[in-house]
């Protein structure tokens, strides 16, 4: 038996880029060759309790697009090897550890209970080797923050927003190291699955669609391209952002930040780039604004844990929830007394993406008018939408359930909202169009 050769592994998960990685960055300091590895965990296209799959078609196709492009990078600029598998994690990496030697595992810091028990399942089978995690998916980093501790994060986002804002000065984008020797890359034959593969159908992308685009790094940075620079979309973002047609009245920036494939970090630094070469105004400011709701709703999941996921939410409130089917099954398809939550509901089915205002509508509508178990309807979002991110899924659903962060605890009035923000109804014709008796 030859000797086996030492690697240390990046085991990427909801980090799926090559630039402003300090993972990548930190296991290109050691001395010894780095390969990579990423797992389509068979548990994430399987049903929950709430009786939807985790991850439907739509996220699905973005990520097999964002793995892919992932795996061309890391070749191209860096001459690491991503072996890629449709396993679960603890299986794959004691079957790796049979052909190498691992000295160092460095991932991104998860602290949802689900894929913490797994990197504890891995870790279990791999006791001699040292995880390195680093907190990578924040504008601000948790380091930086003026709060001793997770547990001190205010309730109230405001206030939250104020102190940071006030005290953390963003870091700079990580660097992106030197290639490794070529002699490094190894031999796999590990593929990509293809969406059949998981469980899920195929499907053409709708024509209606508000984000008509592909996954990866190099996607996110096209897409940047066109907002930032090309159109000046920016400059104007706080006044389109609430819009519901097409793609640009917001950065939708969302989905490539929900996997990794664009770290906040850089984003803030372009709009900041962009604020010296064209203009600094609200709408700038705006984008900043909105992406420290994206940090704010990680520290609320960070200071309660598992919580926000209970019924009774960060509140513990004991409110009157009912499950009913035949609701629940209306409420899906886009056949309630609601024309306006009808169309965003037909939305989603059919593209995966729903806008701010169409969520904020679908959950209050679900939550405080038909009472429903409020879990059902983020389990069913976390299904369907391309830019699924646990915190932001959550933490938006207990807020606009009244169980989490609303101090006032609103409940929208729908057809208020409808006539604010779709006065010609044309949303209501591009997704309800058939059916006009209905609006
Ligand atoms: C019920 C409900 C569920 C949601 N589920 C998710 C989710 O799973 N994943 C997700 O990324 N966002 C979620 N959001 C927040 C928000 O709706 C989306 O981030 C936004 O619509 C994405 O479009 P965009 O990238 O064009 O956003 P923009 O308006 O361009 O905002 C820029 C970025 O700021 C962040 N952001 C904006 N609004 C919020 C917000 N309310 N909370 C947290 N971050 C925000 C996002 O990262 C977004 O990409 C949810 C909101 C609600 C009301």
């Amino acid at each position: 038996m030859h000797e086996k050769q030492t690697y240390n592994v990046i085991w990427f998960r909801n980090d799926l880029r090559v630039f402003d990685n300090y993972s990548i960055e930190k296991a290109r300091k050691e001395n010894h060759p780095t390969l990579a590895v990423y797992c389509f965990d068979p548990r994430h296209f399987e049903k929950t309790k709430f009786g939807f799959k985790k991850i439907e078609k739509y996220r699905a196709q973005f990520l097999i697009e964002t793995v892919q492009n992932l795996q061309k990078n890391l070749k191209e600029k860096l001459n690491i090897s991503l072996l890629i598998f449709h396993d679960y994690p603890e299986s794959v990496f004691p079957k790796l550890s049979e052909k190498y030697h691992f000295q160092k595992i460095f991932l991104q810091k998860e602290w949802t209970q689900e894929e913490a028990e797994v990197q504890k399942n891995v870790h279990y089978h791999l006791p001699e080797v040292e995880f390195i995690e680093t907190y990578d998916q924040f504008l601000f980093h948790p380091e930086d923050i003026p709060y001793e501790s997770f547990q001190n994060i205010p309730e109230v986002y405001t206030q939250f927003r104020k102190k940071a804002e006030y005290h953390v000065n963003i870091r700079p984008p990580a660097n992106l190291p030197q290639p490794q020797p070529k002699e490094y890359l190894v031999e796999h034959t590990t593929q990509i699955p293809k969406l059949k593969e998981l469980g899920l159908d195929e499907f053409e992308k709708d024509s209606r669609t508000a984000f008509p685009f592909h996954g990866g790094e190099e996607a996110a940075d096209l897409r940047i391209q066109h907002y930032f620079w090309d159109t000046c979309q920016l400059q104007h973002y706080k006044k389109t952002r609430n819009g519901l047609l097409g793609p640009d009245y917001s950065s939708k920036l969302s989905a490539w930040l929900a996997n990794g494939s664009i770290s906040a970090r850089k984003i803030y630094w372009e709009v900041k780039k962009f604020e010296k070469q064209v203009v600094k105004n609200n709408s700038t400011y705006w984008l900043i604004f909105e992406l420290i709701w994206r940090d704010y709703f990680k520290y609320i999941s960070l200071k309660h844990g598992n919580k926000i996921f209970q019924l009774g939410g960060i509140l513990n409130k004991n409110l009157d929830w009912n499950q009913d089917k035949e609701i629940l099954q209306n409420w899906i398809n886009g056949e309630t007394d609601e024309p306006f939550v009808n169309a965003n509901m037909k939305e989603i089915a059919a593209t995966g993406f729903m806008s701010n205002r169409g969520r904020q509508n679908v959950n209050s509508f679900w939550a405080k008018e038909l009472k429903q178990d409020w879990r059902i309807g983020a389990a069913y979002l976390e299904s369907m939408l391309v830019d699924y991110d646990v915190h932001s899924n959550w933490g938006n659903w207990m807020y606009n359930s009244g169980v989490g962060n609303d101090p006032r605890d609103r409940k929208f009035n729908i057809q208020l909202q409808a006539k604010r923000y779709d006065p010609e109804k044309k949303y209501l014709q591009t997704w309800l169009g058939g059916q006009k008796e209905l609006f």
